[in-house]
């Protein structure tokens, strides 16, 4: 785990509409860890527990086997039940109604990542930073047909976010179009649903986003390298 760098890159988050089997969701994320994330997210809003534990267990060992985190969405409970399995790669992604982000903190230790929902507020971002966040994510800046009812964001905020000194995953809409005016406008995280597993061969969308990426230094290192240089 140790040589991968989770702060930077793609982070697929998986849709139960979009794999919903259990050999759909296995086989999608497989493609998209082939095609290169820096964070895979487990999503899965139904109640049925049997389930979600089934298929969270299985992606914890599929993405260890390409020493990338995963991080559970919304259920502290069930990534304390994977780490005290013995799973380091275990990680938690917390919205505004999704309990205190510094018991979640407390419970799953000071090695968890844990992500943070600021929507375009940095008054919620620096209470995350406060709390104890890995990571903030903003959003949502595209229009998403995952989640089309998100509140909406500017870009510019991202760059207001800098100071927290934290990695800033954006969020909402980003795809191959946009995915370099998010990383442009200082989002060292690039999370998305639709543009990884919402058509044929994710490997290559995977690949094709990080291609989009690595072409597309963030503003403010393009500003740094101006004046010293
Ligand atoms: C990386 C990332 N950012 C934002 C969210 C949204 O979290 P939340 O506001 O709790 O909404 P739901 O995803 O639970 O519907 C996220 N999941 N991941
Ligand atoms: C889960 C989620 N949260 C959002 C937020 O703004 O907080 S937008 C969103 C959906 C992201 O899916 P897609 O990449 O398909 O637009
Ligand atoms: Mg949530």
């Amino acid at each position: 785990m140790s040589h991968h760098d989770w702060t930077h890159g793609v982070y697929a988050i998986t849709d139960a509409g979009l794999l919903p089997d259990d050999a759909q969701l296995f086989d999608g994320c497989e493609c998209a860890l082939r095609g290169g994330l820096a964070l895979l997210q487990y999503r899965d809003k139904s109640m049925d527990d049997v389930k979600r534990w089934r298929q969270a267990r299985t992606l914890t060992a599929l993405c260890q086997d390409y020493g990338v985190p995963l991080i559970i969405n919304d259920d502290v409970e069930l990534a304390l039940r994977l780490r005290r399995e013995g799973h380091a790669n275990v990680g938690l992604h917390l919205g505004q109604d999704d309990g205190e982000l510094s018991e979640a903190r407390q419970r799953l230790g000071g090695q968890a990542i844990i992500g943070a929902t600021c929507h375009g507020r940095l008054e919620l971002a620096e209470q995350a930073a406060k709390a104890g966040a890995s990571y903030l994510a903003f959003g949502r800046f595209f229009a998403s047909s995952t989640k089309p009812d998100a509140p909406p964001a500017n870009l510019a905020l991202l760059g207001k976010a800098a100071d927290f000194g934290l990695p800033r995953a954006a969020i909402g809409g980003i795809g191959h179009d946009n995915i370099h005016l998010a990383r442009r406008a200082g989002a060292e995280l690039l999370a998305c649903v639709h543009a990884v597993f919402g058509g044929e061969d994710i490997e290559a969308r995977v690949r094709a986003l990080n291609r989009s990426l690595s072409r597309e230094p963030p503003l403010e290192a393009t500003i740094q390298g101006l004046s010293t240089g």
